[in-house]
């Protein structure tokens, strides 16, 4: 694994830690701290205090957060995720985040709660100012939480900001929400609370060479092992390619009309456009549910299918495309 990758873009280039050992003793910082499982409104608001106040008081803009391949606190066990390391980092990069220290669970899980303040957030992070949700836990057992940091805040000389919750429709926006909506096919839901449509950018890999058989050629993406449940189905979509965003449509299954596979695909024909995509990192956004996905007796009676998927794709797509400019 790397130790520090850097990536280009947001204010000025993003530097990412992957191991607390490795990460140099911080300059003064305003740290926001989570895990922040799909950047969604309630982390915008936790990360952008953090910004905020780094540009106000001349601090670098950080975020500790971690991955979860070595273990995982109880709470967040068996939960896939609603954005992909490399897309957590883009965001928060976006969001003008300049360093973050991401190391795994099992490198700190067994630090006690002073430890973890003094050695990981004050001395690597180098944090002057801490930002974080009412329900932060950190520390061995997750011991630690908002009380004790007020404490070892307040004794450090360190300001604290408990951000407050965030609601949508009267209830607190979270992963475990978003889940349930991505799970159900609710993409245009989730996409509310996300502050952003639900997407992924992934590798494009060979597939059958089926479909440009068919008139409809499709990008093959695998999503990771521990990604999010998403409900199979056919979703009008967006494909951002060399930085336009295209109407789309996707498939999101197991394709038992042409495969016996237990492996999830996500499929997407870009409406309107030709060339080759193979092993390019290609965002796809997901707006809306059409249908579910169907085994179909025929290839021809599928050819047909996708081609009225794409024709009621692209007015949503378009409206999309409309509202969001790019
Ligand atoms: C909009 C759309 C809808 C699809 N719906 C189904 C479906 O209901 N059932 C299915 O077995 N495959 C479905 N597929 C997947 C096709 O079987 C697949 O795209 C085609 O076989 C081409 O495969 P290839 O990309 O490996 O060449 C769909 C694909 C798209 C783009
Ligand atoms: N409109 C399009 N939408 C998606 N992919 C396209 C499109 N036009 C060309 N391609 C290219 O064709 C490939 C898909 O063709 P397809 O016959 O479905 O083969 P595969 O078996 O690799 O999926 C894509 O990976 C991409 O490189």
């Amino acid at each position: 694994m790397y130790a520090k990758a850097v990536y280009a873009g947001g204010v000025g280039p993003l530097e990412v830690f992957h191991t607390i050992a490795q990460a140099a003793a911080g300059a003064p910082a305003a740290v926001a701290c989570g895990y922040f499982d799909g950047l969604h409104i309630g982390h915008a608001a936790v990360v952008g205090r953090a910004v905020q106040r780094a540009r106000e008081e001349g601090l670098c803009a950080g975020v500790f957060t971690f991955t979860r391949a070595g273990g995982s606190p109880e709470r967040k066990a068996g939960a896939g995720e609603i954005v992909t390391e490399a897309d957590k980092y883009a965001i928060l990069d976006a969001w003008g985040v300049q360093r973050v220290l991401a190391p795994d669970f099992s490198e700190f899980h067994n630090l006690e709660p002073e430890a973890f303040f003094d050695e990981v957030l004050v001395r690597r992070m180098g944090a002057r100012v801490v930002c974080c949700g009412a329900d932060f836990r950190f520390g061995r057992a997750a011991a630690g939480g908002a009380a004790l940091l007020e404490k070892l805040c307040a004794s450090r000389g360190v300001a604290l900001e408990i951000v407050p919750e965030v609601l949508c429709g009267g209830v607190r926006v979270s992963s475990t929400r978003i889940r349930e909506m991505l799970a159900a096919g609710d993409v245009k839901e989730a996409g509310r609370l996300l502050g952003r449509a639900f997407g992924y950018r992934l590798t494009v890999v060979h597939g059958k060479r089926l479909g440009r058989t068919i008139d409809s050629p499709t990008i093959n993406q695998r999503f990771p092992k521990s990604f999010v449940r998403l409900r199979h189905g056919v979703y009008a979509a967006a494909a951002v390619v060399d930085g336009a965003l295209l109407p789309a449509v996707a498939n999101i299954g197991l394709r038992p009309t042409v495969e016996q596979t237990d492996a999830v695909n996500s499929e997407t024909y870009i409406i309107g456009f030709s060339g080759d995509l193979y092993g390019r990192q290609i965002e796809v956004r997901l707006l809306e549910f059409l249908r579910d996905e169907q085994k179909f007796a025929s290839v021809d009676a599928l050819r047909a299918r996708i081609q009225a998927d794409a024709r009621a794709s692209v007015p949503i797509a378009k409206a999309y495309i409309e509202k969001t400019g790019k």
